[in-house]
């Protein structure tokens, strides 16, 4: 097996009161997990301490071969611009730009070119020259991805990415996350309560009683 993209080990973490512990887990490249639990349980935390934005009270996190952590500032935010993707539920989009201009700011700052066939998969093509304000939910969600996509990350994270979209649009939305990562030896690590799209990863991991275990 090569070297995962993302390694975690003995992590744990408290905000009031203890939310896991001892909590393992890795990633290799071309590899989707899907992590699932119930509603507090602790997979948003998780996925922040996994894609730099907490560090855990304990444990350690080596994510494309850096020891996460122990980066400073500008280390971390060249690793969040050009090789680490995440996509919310709730997408960030500059309302008053277009589709397009949306995703350019993204391309510019990774160096990328933008990638229409990224938008042909996900049926936005067309909508470009729209304001994002005039698209609907669901729309807005797929350039969001887009975005994230087209800056070429080597790891994706993704919380519910699926979770306001209708089941067409969310299996279209798997189906290009999938794809991508085959395509561009990346990984992608997915939180979700839909458990038609936790099935659809290689693996997937379920955070209860303070614990990550893999769901056989
Ligand atoms: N920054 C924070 N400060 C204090 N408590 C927090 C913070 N972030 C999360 N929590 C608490 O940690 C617990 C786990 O939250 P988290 O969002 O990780 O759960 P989750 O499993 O993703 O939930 P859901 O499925 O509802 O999205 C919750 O009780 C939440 O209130």
């Amino acid at each position: 097996m090569s070297q995962p993209l993302l390694e975690a080990t003995g992590i744990s973490h408290s905000f009031d009161y203890l939310l896991f512990s001892d909590i393992h887990f890795s990633i290799a490249s071309r590899q989707s997990a899907a992590i699932v639990g119930r509603s507090g349980s602790g997979k948003s935390t998780l996925l922040h301490i996994f894609s730099t934005f907490l560090q855990p009270n304990k444990g350690e996190v080596t994510l494309l071969e850096h020891d996460l952590y122990t980066l400073n500032n500008e280390e971390i935010e060249a690793l969040r611009r050009y090789d680490v993707g995440i996509i919310f539920q709730f997408h960030y989009l500059f309302k008053g730009m277009s589709a397009l201009e949306n995703i350019s700011v993204a391309t510019m700052l990774s160096g990328e070119e933008i990638d229409n066939a990224i938008l042909k998969k996900l049926q936005i093509d067309h909508l470009m020259a729209h304001k994002t304000s005039e698209l609907s939910g669901g729309e807005q969600q797929r350039v969001s991805i887009a975005r994230v996509l087209s800056k070429k990350p080597r790891i994706i994270f993704a919380d519910e990415p699926t979770g306001n979209l209708d089941k067409e649009t969310a299996e279209l939305v798997m189906d290009v996350l999938t794809a991508y990562i085959k395509e561009h030896e990346a990984a992608l690590v997915l939180v979700t309560h839909d458990e038609t799209m936790a099935e659809r990863c290689d693996a997937v991991y379920r955070l209860e009683e303070k614990m990550l275990k893999e769901v056989v």
